[in-house]
């Protein structure tokens, strides 16, 4: 029967099952952790026990639950198993996200005791967490939040709730947010007095009620006697708390996770009870399913190497036995223009059959691509559509100079940088400015005002004269001439000394907005554009996926994907690694430092045939540097090179084209160097410290 199982997904669906994959899937009855490498078939092992409890061991498909991270992942689950099992839906077993399991039982509970509630998040709710969070902030903090402060103060609760932090041990030095313990503690209030619960609350009521209401718990156990979890190494505390309540007594809990894949831990999730799962519990088997069945040898080897500096990891052994593939390009600009023209040149001259996505760390990396891409006619879809690099108070500065300077009546505009050139314009005189008619100029208010001394009323027609300069200027020309002219530059320079991380974002924007900038003619037609592509990115979010055309999406929304190209792109330091990890790494703490890392490593291992990392040189000018991610894997490639010549970088006998010595063929290679015989330079021995691409030897690394 046994044997019968596996021929027939082997005839039907074409997976050989492994010995490692079979011991997992077998696993019959107690507590079971399936630690696996990416592209391992953690799923599809998930998904083929159901079968296998359901068909060889007679189980009732309704007694097992299965358990992940997202709806969209739940949904891939169910429909998976379909496909292999063959069953309708309707005696389909249970394929739910934690968080809507736990939605059940409070659901259950609530109405039981006819007692109303409604959620504060999601598309129907009458008012939104964000929106509430941000009224709660700005009553505290007596000051606005800025979007992405928003996002972090919304995972910052989430991270208390998962974490099961009480109310009384949240400390503000543990929180980037000024004044979270309040702002928590307004929240949680407001929501009890009128009745609303988060989607975390969710867990929290829902462990609680399971824990006072023992006959409803015991409904539950016995309702599902078997349990199992994808995705386990993004679980929380909570999650796991609420796990062990269920599976008790039996312990029927099959956990599938890649502690090398935790990436969700700012939000509270913790691979520590992964780590720990032999303590808590003694009885339980860990299987290990190290081989990738997704990606080339060259992606696998390296990318095992790459995740080896994370310390606090299950060890395991990444291997794959498909083909050597190309190797993993690494590719250095001067300039983000170069990367993405570099990008642009690369994506039309690809099949556009196989799968491609573009990855980067932050949401702000999406402007340029999408400016570029909607330029050349690249079709592509964006995952998320978050619109921060518009309302970033770099863009806003830049547009209010742009605004003021075609239209000298706009006094807004004046206010929100008045500040910000230098130019040593006072409350008093702004004030002026407020209260001046519609109609009339800023600089002629500030230049005729008797209030303001003569020295000053001159400066004003000068900085006046400034801005019918720039209202002339082109739009690349025009940017400069505010970094240059109107002091925003010394602005930049001055604020970097106390606010680093704040800067470093801004000038990331600022690159970015000259990119635009270039391609655009006249001041009319840059603002044009800027409009034109915060509209396409919020009626992005709107689209269905379109599995043709390019993914651009973050890290962490790549999760569990998989395409045959894919490019990380803006790999600098301050963006990946983020400054907040490296500054706590400065501090002697490698915690964020290592998710990082693990997001990096996420993004490697969802290519199957061809990796490009996209960096930039240091520049000193700009204080940038690239990724040391970047550097972490050309070393793993170094290493590659010296210690296993049959790599896919170089190999003997290779024909060869180097950029300055043409056409030649690989003699020998032995520790860092390779001998190269030209055929019109004769035999050269260079560096190892080459990429062969194509049969195009690049130099990779010329710092
Ligand atoms: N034994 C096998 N033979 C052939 N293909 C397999 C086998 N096991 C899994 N696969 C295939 O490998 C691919 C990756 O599997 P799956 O998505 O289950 O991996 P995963 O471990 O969940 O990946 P990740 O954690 O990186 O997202 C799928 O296309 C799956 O069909």
């Amino acid at each position: 029967m046994m044997k019968d199982f596996f021929e027939k997904l082997k005839e039907t669906k074409n997976i050989d099952f492994t010995d490692q994959q079979k011991k997992a899937l077998l696993h019959r009855e107690g507590p079971a952790l399936v630690l696996a490498v990416p592209g391992a078939g953690k799923t599809t092992v998930l998904i083929s026990r159901v079968a296998y409890l359901i068909n060889v061991l007679g189980i009732n498909p309704k007694e097992i639950l299965s358990l992940t991270f997202s709806r969209a992942a739940a949904r891939d689950m169910k429909k998976r198993f379909i496909e292999i099992n063959g069953t309708d839906s309707t005696s389909a077993p249970h394929f739910s996200t934690i968080h809507s399991f736990a939605h059940q039982v409070v659901k259950k509970e609530l109405s039981t005791q006819g007692i109303e509630y409604h959620f504060i998040e999601g598309k129907n709710a009458p008012i939104h967490k964000l929106e509430l969070l941000k009224q709660i902030y700005s009553h505290i903090n007596k000051k606005g939040i800025k979007e992405e402060t928003l996002e972090d103060l919304a995972n910052a609760i989430s991270f208390v709730k998962n974490r099961m932090i009480s109310p009384k041990d949240i400390k503000q030095e543990n929180f980037e947010i000024k004044s979270f313990p309040e702002i928590y503690g307004q929240y949680e209030k407001w929501k009890r007095e009128k009745r609303y619960i988060d989607f975390d609350d969710m867990l929290t009521l829902a462990y609680g009620i399971l824990r006072k209401n023992t006959k409803l718990l015991q409904q539950y156990r016995f309702k599902y006697t078997y349990i199992q979890v994808d995705e386990g190494q993004d679980t929380s505390p909570i999650q796991y708390a609420l796990l062990r309540l269920l599976v008790h007594p039996r312990q029927n809990l099959f956990i599938v996770a890649d502690d090398d894949q935790s990436i969700y831990g700012f939000r509270g999730a913790d691979p520590k009870e992964l780590l720990d799962f032999k303590k808590l519990y003694p009885q339980g088997q860990v299987f290990y399913m190290e081989e990738n069945f997704r990606s080339t040898q060259s992606i696998v080897a390296i990318a095992n190497q790459f995740i080896q500096t994370n310390q606090n990891r299950y060890h395991k052994n990444l291997h794959t036995q498909k083909e050597m593939g190309s190797p993993i390009l690494v590719k250095r600009s001067r300039e983000y223009k170069e990367q993405i023209d570099y990008l642009i040149e690369e994506l039309k001259s690809k099949d556009p059959q196989c799968s491609t996505a573009i990855l980067f760390r932050n949401h702000l990396s999406a402007v340029g691509l999408v400016d570029q891409l909607l330029s050349h006619d690249i079709p592509f879809y964006l995952r998320e559509g978050k619109r921060y690099f518009f309302h970033h108070w770099l863009t806003r500065d830049i547009l209010n100079f742009l605004y003021l300077a075609l239209d000298h009546e706009d006094g807004k505009s004046f206010e929100g940088i008045y500040y910000k050139m230098n130019q040593y314009i006072s409350k008093k005189n702004v004030d002026l400015v407020k209260k001046k008619s519609n109609n009339q100029s800023v600089f002629d208010v500030l230049k005729n005002s008797k209030e303001l001394p003569d020295f000053q009323r001159k400066r004003m027609a000068a900085l006046e004269e400034k801005f019918f300069i720039l209202s002339t200027l082109t739009p690349i020309k025009a940017l400069k001439y505010i970094e240059e002219h109107l002091n925003y530059g010394k602005f930049l320079q001055q604020r970097k000394k106390t606010r680093p991380s704040m800067v470093s974002t801004g000038e990331f924007i600022l690159t970015r907005l000259k990119n635009i900038a270039e391609n655009t003619s006249t001041l009319i037609e840059f603002l044009c554009r800027i409009e034109e592509i915060e509209n396409w990115m919020k009626q992005c979010s709107k689209q269905k996926e379109n599995s043709s055309a390019i993914l651009l999406s973050t890290l962490h929304g790549a999760k569990g994907l998989e395409f045959d190209r894919v490019y990380m792109i803006d790999l600098v330091e301050d963006q990946i690694p983020t400054y907040a990890s490296i500054k706590q790494w400065e501090r002697g703490d490698i915690g964020l430092l290592e998710e990082e890392r693990r997001l990096f490593y996420v993004g490697m291992t969802r290519a199957k045939k061809e990796l490009t990392l996209l960096s930039l040189y240091p520049s000193k000018a700009t204080d940038r540097n690239c990724s040391q991610f970047v550097e972490e894997v050309q070393a793993c490639i170094k290493n590659e090179i010296h210690q296993n010549q049959a790599n896919p970088y170089f190999k003997v006998q290779d024909k060869v084209q180097h950029k300055l010595f043409g056409p030649g063929k690989i003699q020998w290679i032995q520790d860092n160097t390779v001998a190269i015989d030209f055929e019109n330079h004769g035999v050269k021995k260079l560096a190892a410290d080459f990429c062969m691409y194509n049969g195009i030897l690049e130099k990779m690394q010329s710092i």
